[in-house]
């Protein structure tokens, strides 16, 4: 079976057509071209991800602004990274169920999509609870010296 984008508008390729390499790669700087092109992929393909990138960098300029320290960095490093990995395993899942089944229905299908989105939503909240730990005591003074009150 042969892939043409125009069979399957839900794999969208961004390698040019006459390019379509299908033997091994022959040098490190191919491969890591490709690897490259993947995350491009994913940052094209997926509005998730877009989210998850913006929110990622507002987080990494929160924490430069409000000095956070080197343990909190670990935290937060390791909080964005979830959520990015999670996204790759869902993209790669989606394509290759998209790749078997096309626009069939198929109940299996339909699990293994569900299966890897709730990857992203335990990554995510993972996240959002390490963000909110990690961040509270940076935040609570700030928000107590705009109420000017103590809790
Ligand atoms: N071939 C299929 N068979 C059965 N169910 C499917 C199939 N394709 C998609 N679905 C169902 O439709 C939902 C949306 O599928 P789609 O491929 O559009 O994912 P998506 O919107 O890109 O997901 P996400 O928001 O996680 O990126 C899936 O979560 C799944 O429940």
């Amino acid at each position: 079976m042969t892939l043409d984008s125009n069979d399957n508008k839900k794999i969208k390729p961004i390698t040019p057509l006459d390019e379509q390499q299908v033997t091994k790669n022959s040098h490190f700087l191919q491969s890591f071209g490709h690897a490259v092109e993947g995350i491009g992929q994913l940052l094209v393909r997926e509005r998730n991800m877009r989210f998850h990138f913006f929110a990622s960098v507002i987080v990494i300029y929160l924490g430069f602004h409000l000095r956070i320290g080197r343990q909190d960095w670990l935290w937060t490093a390791m909080a964005i990274f979830a959520v990015v990995m999670s996204e790759f395993v869902n993209t790669m899942i989606e394509t290759m169920v998209d790749l078997i089944v096309g626009y069939e229905y198929h109940p299996l299908a339909k699990i293994a999509k569900d299966v890897a989105a709730g990857a992203v939503v335990f990554a995510v909240m993972f996240a959002m609870a390490v963000g909110v730990i990690v961040f509270y005591p940076y935040v609570l003074p700030i928000i107590e010296q705009l109420l000017n009150l103590k809790f």
